[in-house]
């Protein structure tokens, strides 16, 4: 092979630098070019792409976000883009693609897979929500830079005697709420996978009020519903002042953690390995901390990601 490319798409998250660096280095030392396309398939469909040799990777891997920048791009949806696409890649003279994003790119990376053009995925989404992984790319990230915040709530908090409901990302995944809430030593978790008894809730929220207990954090996924709902359904009845704050897109930035730049730096790698040797139409995945790859299909067609059942069980018990 002489020429491969790369490409991030879908939401941003810390470690897709990471990600890219490595794949242009490891392309580099086997001498073979790399290029990357500029906001995900649709630069793709533009055919805007810089070359990428080892200057320019440098100084990336610190950084959040994706320097190549990302992209929805609805066009990549329909077959005359995708054919629009394919051909600009055999214009080129690319031989292998590299598309690093959620559940969406990868989607978009299976159907470039069927067009028969060697493709590889690498799972980057702060939702965590791509099965046949135990983490994508800029979870750890997102995780820590929710802690930071819960934190300084909880200061608050307890310094007014206040509950807070705090509203993080994850689109239909609990993931991230559920693991937080742990993390954060919060009392409960609202999360898409199990219903929420909004009575039962309010009642032991209440007890813990009666019992001195001077301040309440509930962590909500987005796919769970409004903060703001539950906190007008919840205020009269728990005896805590309650107030509510919704990360938003503070959670998806910021530097790397050492985890997602060694995650991104181990994708990477792997995802250039696999193209030289000739394989195609696979993601490369972490499971147990070793890396793994699975079919494209199995991973597009494989259901929503299960949540840790002892991470939900252990959410509910420590937050009593
Ligand atoms: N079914 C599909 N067929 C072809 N391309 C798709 C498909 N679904 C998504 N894509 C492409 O992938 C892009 C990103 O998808 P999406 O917006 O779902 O984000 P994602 O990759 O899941 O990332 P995240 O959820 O973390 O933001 C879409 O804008 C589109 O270009
Ligand atoms: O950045 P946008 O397009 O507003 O999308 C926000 C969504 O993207 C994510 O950050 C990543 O999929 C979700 O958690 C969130 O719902
Ligand atoms: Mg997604």
């Amino acid at each position: 092979m002489k020429r491969l490319a790369i490409l991030t798409s879908g939401g941003d998250c810390s470690g897709m630098n990471a990600a890219i660096r490595a794949a242009a280095r490891t392309a580099i030392a086997n001498d073979v070019e790399m290029i990357g396309y500029r906001k995900g398939y649709a630069g793709l469909l533009k055919n805007d792409f810089i070359r990428l040799d080892s200057l320019a990777v440098s100084g990336v891997l610190q950084r959040g976000g994706t320097f190549l920048q990302s992209a929805r791009c609805p066009e990549f949806r329909t077959e005359e883009g995708r054919r629009k696409a394919l051909d600009n890649l055999l214009k080129e003279q690319v031989e292998g693609m590299i598309v690093i994003g959620g559940d969406g790119s990868l989607t978009g990376a299976l159907a470039l897979d069927k067009l028969g053009f060697p493709v590889i995925g690498i799972p980057g989404s702060i939702d965590n929500d791509i099965p046949y992984t135990d983490m994508s790319l800029g979870v750890d990230t997102a995780l820590n830079n929710i802690l930071y915040a819960v934190d300084c709530i909880k200061d608050t908090a307890s310094s007014h005697d206040r509950a807070f409901i705090v509203e993080v990302m994850g689109r239909n995944s609990g993931y991230l709420a559920s693991t937080a809430a742990i993390a954060t030593g919060a009392e409960f978790a609202i999360i898409p996978e199990t219903e929420l008894d909004l009575t039962e809730m309010c009642h032991q929220l209440r007890r813990r009020y009666e019992e001195g207990r001077t301040n309440a954090l509930i962590i909500m996924a987005e796919g769970a519903g409004h903060a703001r709902d539950i906190a007008a359904g919840i205020k009269d009845a728990i005896g805590f002042e309650t107030r509510v704050t919704v990360l938003g897109h503070y959670q998806r930035g910021g530097a790397p953690t050492v985890f997602d730049r060694l995650l991104g730096s181990r994708f990477g790698m792997k995802a250039v390995e696999l193209l030289l040797s000739g394989t195609k139409g696979v993601m490369v995945g972490l499971a147990a901390n070793a890396l793994t790859t699975t079919l494209l299909e199995m991973v597009v067609n494989g259901g929503q990601k299960k949540l840790n059942a002892d991470l939900l069980q252990m959410a509910d018990i420590l937050g009593i």
